[in-house]
């Protein structure tokens, strides 16, 4: 088994006297920020002007420009978004770069040569395995996000320290974390999103929804049974693992997984997962996103207009208005991130 490092393994007074600059104050950039200050480090946040910067001044926190905050950090945090990173790094981090250490929460644009660091500063990254509001949310609930670490470049022989004590610092410590490669994190990442955690699971809530509409049945029904349930379901998974969820279901429900999930989820489908894989891993993905981007992004707009306007989406605003305990915290979260 791989070594995991608990709250115990890190040197939690490493940070104490540090100055750590959080650039950006998105999903991961909120919880970064918020649960260090909250664990006592001495945080800044590096924006542009904008909501995210009233935002967090709003939260108390002080905000600089992008390079301010770099200059006066002795550890700065890259939290944009992946597509933005090599551009604000090149004309606002780099150059107030001396010796900070240089940290991601995802190795892309590392792994990928979009930005290429420093001889001078530690880099490396810790990376959440959860969405940064859950990052947020589980940390004030004395509970925390699994992270992976990783260590690309260790000038002061002081890497992994920082990276445990930062790890810690954000909750994550409290779940456990353990050490890997960028090139590891980067293509793991990538696939968990594209093939089971987002790309897998829209297509397979989608697909059986339109299944159920298209034979007839009720669309209010083929939500919940296909989206609704699934949080359900997979709160068990997240609990007690597959038998853990298995102990719930009824018989009839666990034989029919047995004999029809490897139907639908069938050896075609692992075929193309590990194509999907193979474009991670040569690099295919990453060359097909930073070409959408720098034309604009035409096709992700695109879809992405499409797919607000899927049945499942119609029939599932109009349920959840019904359920303000289904949201009741989140409605704050996705507020305040529409406006990021
Ligand atoms: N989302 C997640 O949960 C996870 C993300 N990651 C990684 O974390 C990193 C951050 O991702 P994520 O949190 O999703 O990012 P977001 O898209 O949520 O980040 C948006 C933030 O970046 C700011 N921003 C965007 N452009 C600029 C700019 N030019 N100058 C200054 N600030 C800017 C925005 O400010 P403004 O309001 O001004 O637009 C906003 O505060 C990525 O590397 C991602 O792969 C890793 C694990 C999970
Ligand atoms: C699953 C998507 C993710 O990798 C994450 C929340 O961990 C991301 O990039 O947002
Ligand atoms: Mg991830
Ligand atoms: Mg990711």
């Amino acid at each position: 088994m791989a070594k995991m490092y608990y709250n115990g393994d890190a040197n939690k007074n490493y940070l104490n006297g540090k100055t750590v600059a959080v650039i950006g104050y998105g999903s991961q950039g909120h919880a970064h920020a918020l649960n260090m200050r909250d664990s006592g480090v001495n945080v800044v946040v590096g924006l542009r002007k904008g909501k995210s910067w009233e935002k967090a001044e709003q939260d108390g926190l002080k905000v600089y420009s992008v390079g301010e905050a770099t200059a006066q950090a002795d550890v700065v945090m890259v939290l944009l978004p992946d597509e933005m990173q090599p551009k604000v790094y090149k004309e606002e981090i780099e150059p107030n770069l001396t010796n900070q250490a240089l940290m991601f929460a995802h190795g892309f644009n590392v792994h990928f040569n979009q930005i290429v660091p420093p001889k001078e500063s530690d880099v490396l990254l810790v990376a959440p395995k959860g969405p940064g509001h859950l990052v947020r949310r589980t940390y004030q609930e004395e509970a925390g996000v699994p992270a992976l670490f990783a260590i690309y470049q260790d000038v002061t022989g002081e890497a992994k320290e920082l990276a445990l004590s930062y790890t810690q610092a954000i909750g994550s410590l409290r779940a456990g974390a353990l050490e890997t490669t960028f090139k590891e994190e980067t293509e793991t990442d990538l696939f968990g999103e594209q093939a089971v955690l987002c790309g897998g699971l829209t297509s397979l809530v989608k697909a059986g929804f339109e299944t159920l509409v298209e034979a007839g049945y009720q669309p209010e029904l083929a939500y919940f049974e296909c989206l609704h349930e699934l949080k359900l379901i997979v709160d068990l998974m997240y609990e007690g693992g597959l038998e853990g969820m298995r102990y719930s279901i009824s018989d009839t429900a666990q034989w029919g997984d047995f004999v029809s999930g490897p139907r639908v989820v069938n050896d075609d489908v692992k075929k193309e997962m590990k194509a999907v894989l193979k474009d991670i891993q040569e690099g295919r993905f990453a060359k097909g996103w930073i070409l959408e981007n720098q034309a604009n992004r035409p096709e992700f707009n695109a879809i992405n207009e499409r797919e607000k306007e899927h049945p499942i989406e119609l029939v599932g605003r109009e349920l959840r208005k019904m359920m303000p305990f289904v949201n009741k915290d989140k409605k704050k979260e996705v507020v305040a991130s529409a406006s990021n």
